[in-house]
């Protein structure tokens, strides 16, 4: 049995801590044509929930472009929740953009009413967080803050501490991703998950080890308080991400 969250969240009837972890399908697309191609083809694969990274688009920049390429997209994602994230380039991102204009597509981005859930980094500046929480907070929708370590896995303690920041600073759903060296630092994410979702934090949590070693915290993080996991669908948006058809076999397994 999965260790649920206190707090739930329903996104357009995907609930987030739930009896049931969810699969999120990212999205890279590089243009408009290409994220509509994509779209079509990811929702065949019934996704819970699909990403889409809007730092690989080369109009990422052109908040109005984004908003129109968002709600071409939305007749065919029709219910499944879509996060939109922008990530920044210190933490993965596909290339470097101002932050007033990063916040100006989120922005845009959200006032379609299409971006159920928006993802930033928790190491944004106050200002810049202050100002998509206001701005998710008008559209009704939900924030994700992140925290991505892509060199190493940092201490339990450290882990366990970042996702209580998320918290603090007003995340409904922390999140964590960092790189392990070994199998005992998958066992490290994994353990101040559990910690974090037993002692401390009442939401809903997403963590990940990432790369080949961390595969295995994609299939069982669940079990230890991570409510998501990224899966792939035509690409993969980070190392480590198991094909969709894969992972649902893995879980018919274990449930
Ligand atoms: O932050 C995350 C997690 C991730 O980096 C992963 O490791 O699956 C994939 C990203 O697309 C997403 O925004």
């Amino acid at each position: 049995m999965r260790l649920e969250s206190k707090v739930k969240l329903n996104v357009r009837g995907k609930v987030f801590g739930g009896e049931k972890n969810l699969a999120c399908i990212p999205m890279i697309p590089a243009t408009r044509e290409a994220l509509i191609e994509e779209t079509k083809m990811v929702v065949e694969l019934k996704p819970d929930v699909i990403e889409w990274r809007v730092d690989y688009f080369e109009k990422a920049a052109d908040a109005e472009y984004v908003k129109e390429s968002l709600e071409a997209i939305a007749p065919y994602v029709e219910e499944i929740p879509v996060i939109f994230t922008f990530r920044h380039a210190c933490e993965g991102g596909a290339k470097e953009y101002p932050q007033d204009v990063r916040l100006a597509t989120i922005k845009a981005a959200l006032s379609t009413g299409h971006a159920d859930i928006v993802d930033i980094e928790a190491c944004n500046d106050k200002e810049f967080i202050e100002a998509v929480k206001a701005a998710v907070k008008e559209a009704g929708s939900r924030l994700i803050l992140s925290f991505h370590n892509f060199k190493e896995t940092p201490s339990e303690e450290f882990i366990y501490e970042k996702l209580k920041e998320e918290r603090d600073l007003g995340a409904d759903i922390p999140k964590l991703a960092v790189m392990p060296q070994n199998f005992n630092d998958v066992l490290t994410l994994m353990r101040a998950t559990y910690r974090a979702r037993t002692e401390a934090v009442d939401l809903p949590l997403i963590t990940m080890s990432m790369g080949e070693i961390g595969k295995i915290s994609r299939v069982i993080g669940d079990l230890y308080g991570s409510d998501m996991s990224f899966v792939v669908g035509k690409a993969a948006s980070a190392p480590g991400q198991i094909p969709v058809a894969v992972v649902n076999e893995l879980w018919k397994l274990l449930a």
